[in-house]
């Protein structure tokens, strides 16, 4: 399934939720939308599932020799943000009902329940209501009922909230066996570590912007073009020191003996080391690769010194 999202708006009363929002998503891959609460992910889900229509722009989707302005149920999964199961039903009968209404017959029912059931290692908890099991487990039975049907394209939002670490790990090998299977997903989330190690593509929100969008390398060189270098010493340095040998570079130190030095465009880090040498013995260098929460923190926050200087 290609999903294209092209300059999409969506006002609610006093809000502007999204304001000219594109994107692409290819077949068989992982999107990820991201940003902080009110960024506008779910107003985005909720278009492409065809709860709500953009107010503007538009959404193509090409699948199956088919085009549609949203995912057309038959093709879709979906973990929405507040989530649908029946509490008091056993986790059998709420699975055994999706699956039903998606139109799977008796023996396909039974072979799916088995298979995820046994992934989730909830096989023995198949009879109890939703109610008594934990928030994760029961987490783990909507993101069943997302799939059983084996929809080509998944959407979760939040496919990670309430899960420990384990089971956040769980999921993320769920979600990479259904790429592999063949499925494209999308899935709005805040565990950045977790998206750094599945997502394809990414978009990065705020205030119903996109503020970056592309693959991890791209998102990285796009919110740090100059990579950060970390410099260890022989012997103890200090701020005082810096100060002298290292005039005109941005700098942090970290340790007596570890130093962080964010160069400029017109920076070399051959020059920057050439100030140093002369004074101190180095012990290591190497070049900080940011991570996606990194990444995130820094984007928000010139995005948010932007805004005010406007
Ligand atoms: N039905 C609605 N009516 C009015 N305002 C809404 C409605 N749904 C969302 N909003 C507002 O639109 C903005 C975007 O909300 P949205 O739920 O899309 O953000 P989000 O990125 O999914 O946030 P979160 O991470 O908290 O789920 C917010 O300011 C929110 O308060």
């Amino acid at each position: 399934m290609q999903i294209t999202v092209t300059q999409i708006e969506k006002h609610y009363a006093t809000v502007q939720a999204v304001r000219g929002v594109s994107f692409q998503i290819q077949p068989g891959e992982i999107f990820a939308l991201l940003g902080p609460n009110g960024a506008g992910k779910s107003s985005i889900i909720r278009m492409l599932v065809g709860m709500t229509r953009p107010d503007a722009g538009h959404i193509l989707v090409q699948h199956d020799g088919g085009e549609f302005d949203h995912v057309p149920r038959r093709y879709l999964g979906y973990l929405p943000e507040d989530r649908g199961l029946y509490a008091d039903k056993s986790v059998e009968k709420n699975l055994r009902f999706l699956a039903q209404l998606h139109g799977l017959s008796a023996a396909e029912t039974e072979q799916q329940l088995t298979h995820w059931l046994n992934v989730f290692e909830l096989t023995d908890r198949r009879k109890e209501d939703l109610k008594q099991l934990s928030k994760g487990n029961q987490q783990k039975v909507q993101l069943i009922a997302a799939v059983i049907h084996r929809p080509a394209l998944v959407i979760l939002d939040e496919p990670f909230s309430g899960l420990d670490p384990l089971n956040q790990e769980k999921v993320v090998q769920f979600l990479q066996q259904l790429r592999a299977d063949g499925m494209t997903v999308i899935l709005s989330a805040h565990q950045m570590a977790m998206v750094e190690k599945l997502a394809d593509h990414m978009l990065l929100m705020a205030k119903g912007q996109a503020v970056l969008a592309g693959t991890l390398a791209q998102i990285r060189s796009q919110a740090q073009p100059q990579p950060e270098v970390v410099i260890e010493t022989e012997q103890p340095i200090s701020s005082e020191q810096l100060d002298r040998w290292l005039a005109g570079y941005s700098w942090l130190l970290q340790t007596p003996q570890r130093l962080l030095v964010r160069l400029n465009e017109t920076q070399q880090l051959s020059a920057c080391l050439q100030q140093l040498l002369p004074y101190c013995a180095l012990k290591n260098i190497s070049m900080q690769n940011p991570d996606l929460h990194q990444l995130y923190l820094n984007a928000m926050t010139q995005h948010q010194q932007q805004e005010q200087a406007v």
